[in-house]
């Protein structure tokens, strides 16, 4: 055997509940084992973990078809307390079988999946499950009004509805939090919804979904199709019977799907690519700033949609800042997602890192430094080791398009007007950073900002109970928070006349 091949094995003994490694699809309540397949890779090693069925059109037809047929009944047969106790459920076994004491199950499934290092995973299993917790809190007060009429002896209320089937599709790097982000929502409002995961990364997706129905949602609630038939799942976005579509992906797709889910008029819910500026005035506190960088351009190994991408720095520091960030970013370790040392998981396959090489030799050839790092490895899985470049030209490919890869590339600047026009000269919107002392100058920068979320003096901009989401081609629509749950709700207006006759 291999020293892979070792591993593979290993990463594998541990899963003590092999039964939640999934590789069936869940349709019409029951799990479904499709003669056609398709290989998972295991971006650690570049072999296949397994092999997961391939749903076809009529699978995505029967998926929508059966739910639909159970979401009125779960509605009015459930008030939002029971579906805020089933997601309590839901959120407890999530928990139960993140990390056991002799073994772990789901965060090493998702690290296997994903790549990232085991910490990040068990980190996004905990993050997964807070939506479940956050929306159980939520879905008992989907609360309506009461509307003083103008029309004398008429009463007028609004109360909220739930928008019936949703379609969901999701992305390979959370595979875990970005579905319960918009799963437990939606089926706390009372919806019913069928999921077609990232084919990259689908047994997280298997997982929640045994657990949802383990925890008493009807078991038609929850349909998962995965596919890599791109076209099968554009019947989420077609289907009349499905209401709303929420997407998390790249804005070219999800710019396709909302054309046309427009056909049917369907809600739709946009999460989409960032292109994230982070800047760093001249008087930041360096610690917070360097500490912040890190957790905001290396979490996931750069590949996620708020990561850093474009870092500016005013001119009078950036000597000092590139020597603490080229510190701070020699002390990350690259590896194999379960290996103990690792703080840098591999890239999700291998155009990732040819993308991240090509940000790289385009910001060279334009003036560019290599600082640290640089350059791909050679052997087996997708690394990229954490680089740095300074004096990127503000030109370069890497300020126009997101890199989604662990590449820091530092600009300058000299004037605070000067960086709001470079941080918003991109047609993305999704997150922005700065670090500085100043509170005026805080509370100013981030009022410029055309993004739908700030962070200030800190890398860390996602949080259950934060409204998330972007503005421009960063998408529409916001999930998390008290407004995640609206999403999946339409409100009816119930207007009683004659009250006194
Ligand atoms: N805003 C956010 O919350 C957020 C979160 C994560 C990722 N992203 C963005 O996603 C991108 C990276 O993810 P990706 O490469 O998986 O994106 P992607 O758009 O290729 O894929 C996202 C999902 O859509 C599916 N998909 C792809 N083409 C489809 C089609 N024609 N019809 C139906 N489904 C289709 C994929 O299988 C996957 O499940 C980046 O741009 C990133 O910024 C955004
Ligand atoms: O990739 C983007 C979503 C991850 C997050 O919630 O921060």
């Amino acid at each position: 055997m291999t020293g892979l091949e070792q591993y593979h094995q290993d990463a594998l003994s541990k899963l003590r509940n092999k039964e939640l490694l999934i590789g069936d699809a869940f349709i019409d309540g029951v799990w479904v084992s499709k003669e056609k397949k398709f290989p998972v890779y295991e971006p650690s090693t570049g072999t296949i973990l397994g092999n997961v069925s391939n749903c076809e059109l009529a699978d995505f037809q029967k998926a929508i078809e059966s739910t639909e047929s159970v979401q009125e009944e779960y509605f009015l047969s459930t008030t939002g307390a029971q579906r805020g106790a089933l997601l309590r459920k839901w959120n407890d076994l999530i928990l139960a079988n993140q990390h056991d004491s002799k073994s772990i199950i789901f965060a090493v499934i998702l690290s296997l999946e994903n790549g990232k290092p085991y910490a990040e995973a068990f980190g996004e299993v905990a993050y997964a499950a807070s939506f479940v917790s956050w929306f159980a809190e939520e879905a008992p007060r989907a609360y309506g009004h009461t509307i003083p009429s103008a029309t004398p002896n008429t009463m007028v209320s609004d109360v909220r509805e739930p928008v019936g089937v949703c379609g969901i599709i999701t992305p390979w790097n959370f595979p875990a939090a970005m579905i319960t982000r918009k799963v437990a929502p939606a089926l706390g409002a009372g919806c019913t919804v069928v999921i077609k995961p990232p084919s990259e990364t689908p047994y997280s997706c298997a997982i929640l979904a045994k657990l949802a129905i383990e925890a008493g949602f009807p078991p038609k609630s929850v349909q998962v199709c995965p596919t890599k038939d791109r076209k099968a799942a554009t019947e989420l976005a077609t289907n009349p019977l499905v209401k709303k579509i929420s997407f998390t992906g790249s804005t070219g797709v999800g710019k396709m799907l909302a054309t046309l889910a427009a056909g049917t008029l369907k809600k739709v819910g946009l999460e989409l690519g960032g292109n994230a500026p982070l800047i760093v005035f001249d008087d930041a506190d360096l610690d917070v700033t360097i500490e912040g960088v890190i957790a905001s351009k290396f979490r996931c190994s750069g590949q996620t949609c708020v990561c850093a991408n474009r870092i500016y720095v005013q001119r009078s520091i950036e000597k000092e800042f590139t020597k603490r960030l080229v510190e701070a970013v020699s002390r990350l370790e690259y590896g194999r997602g379960l290996d103990c040392t690792t703080t840098q998981g591999p890239l999700v396959n291998q155009s990732a890192v040819d993308k991240v090489a090509t940000h790289i030799s385009d910001a060279l050839a334009k003036g560019a430094k290599v600082e640290i790092g640089g350059e791909a490895p050679n052997g087996a899985g997708y690394f990229f080791p954490p680089t740095v470049l300074s004096s990127v030209p503000t030109d370069a490919l890497v300020t126009i398009d997101e890199t989604f890869g662990p590449l820091a590339a530092i600009c300058t600047f000299d004037t605070e007007e000067e960086v709001i026009k470079l941080a918003n000269d991109t047609e993305f919107g999704l997150a922005g950073y700065l670090f500085s002392k100043n509170i005026g100058r805080c509370h100013r920068v981030a009022a410029r900002m055309k993004v739908g979320m700030v962070a200030v003096n800190t890398g860390k901009v996602s949080a259950t109970e934060a409204p998330f989401g972007g503005v421009k081609a960063s998408g529409y629509g916001r999930e998390g928070s008290l407004y995640g749950m609206e999403e999946y709700q339409v409100i009816k207006a119930i207007t009683v006349g004659n009250l006194h006759r």
